[in-house]
């Protein structure tokens, strides 16, 4: 049957997965479970919190957990143990830039922005390093030659932080390169073009 990514609207730790979803053209379906989530979703999450990928009679909730549980069914975790474990180091550096994002946006956003974006550079600097040595900007894959969810998550990152941002790529011609490869992805293009993800708040609280 269909998946169902269960999530509020917004793009938070849900766009990587929707994108991936989108680029690669598996069908799933939306739901929003902000309308009653205390009472309704919060108590069958298995800790509480959402995104939710729902496969059949199977739930998994972790974002991280469900890009790769995806990866794993669609052919998008490399082709090597080796370029499986990249993906997996490169995921998990975009998780911890992830989390530093989301403690800026829900808890620091006013006495912590500036600060955030001067040390953005030390925070990109080892993606541009990584990428700089398999030609991602041109291939757009930051792994081996075809993309893995490790990409929709990074370029997911990347796009919120030239929201917050917009000048924090140009010292980095590879990432930049690597972003706009993404974007002009025909899948990628086409699901950012609809009134779903135009629409869509980056975050739950209005500030990106
Ligand atoms: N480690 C989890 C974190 C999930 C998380 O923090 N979810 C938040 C929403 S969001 O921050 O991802 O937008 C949540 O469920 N909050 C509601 C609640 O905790 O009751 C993941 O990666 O999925």
């Amino acid at each position: 049957g269909k998946y169902q990514l269960i999530y509020f609207n917004v793009r938070g730790r849900g766009e990587a997965i929707r994108t991936l979803l989108k680029d690669n053209g598996i069908d799933y379906e939306e739901i929003n479970c902000g309308n009653n989530w205390q009472k309704e979703w919060k108590p069958q999450m298995q800790f509480g919190q959402t995104p939710a990928l729902r496969d059949n009679d199977f739930l998994l909730v972790q974002s991280n957990a469900i890009l790769r549980h995806l990866a794993r069914k669609h052919g998008l975790y490399g082709d090597t143990e080796e370029e499986a474990a990249l993906i997996d180091m490169i995921n998990d550096g975009v998780e911890d830039l992830r989390s530093k994002y989301v403690n800026l946006i829900y808890r620091n956003y006013e006495n912590g922005k500036d600060e955030y974006i001067a040390d953005l550079p030390n925070q990109l600097q080892p993606f541009e390093k990584l990428l700089s040595s398999n030609g991602a900007d041109r291939s757009g894959c930051c792994v081996g030659t075809k993309c893995s969810f490790a990409d929709y998550n990074l370029s997911d990152l990347l796009d919120i932080h030239v929201v917050l941002a917009p000048k924090c790529l140009e010292d980095f011609p590879i990432l930049k390169a690597y972003y706009q490869q993404y974007l002009a992805r025909p899948g990628v293009l086409e699901y950012r073009e609809t009134e779903a993800f135009k629409q869509r708040p980056i975050n739950g609280n209005g500030k990106q």
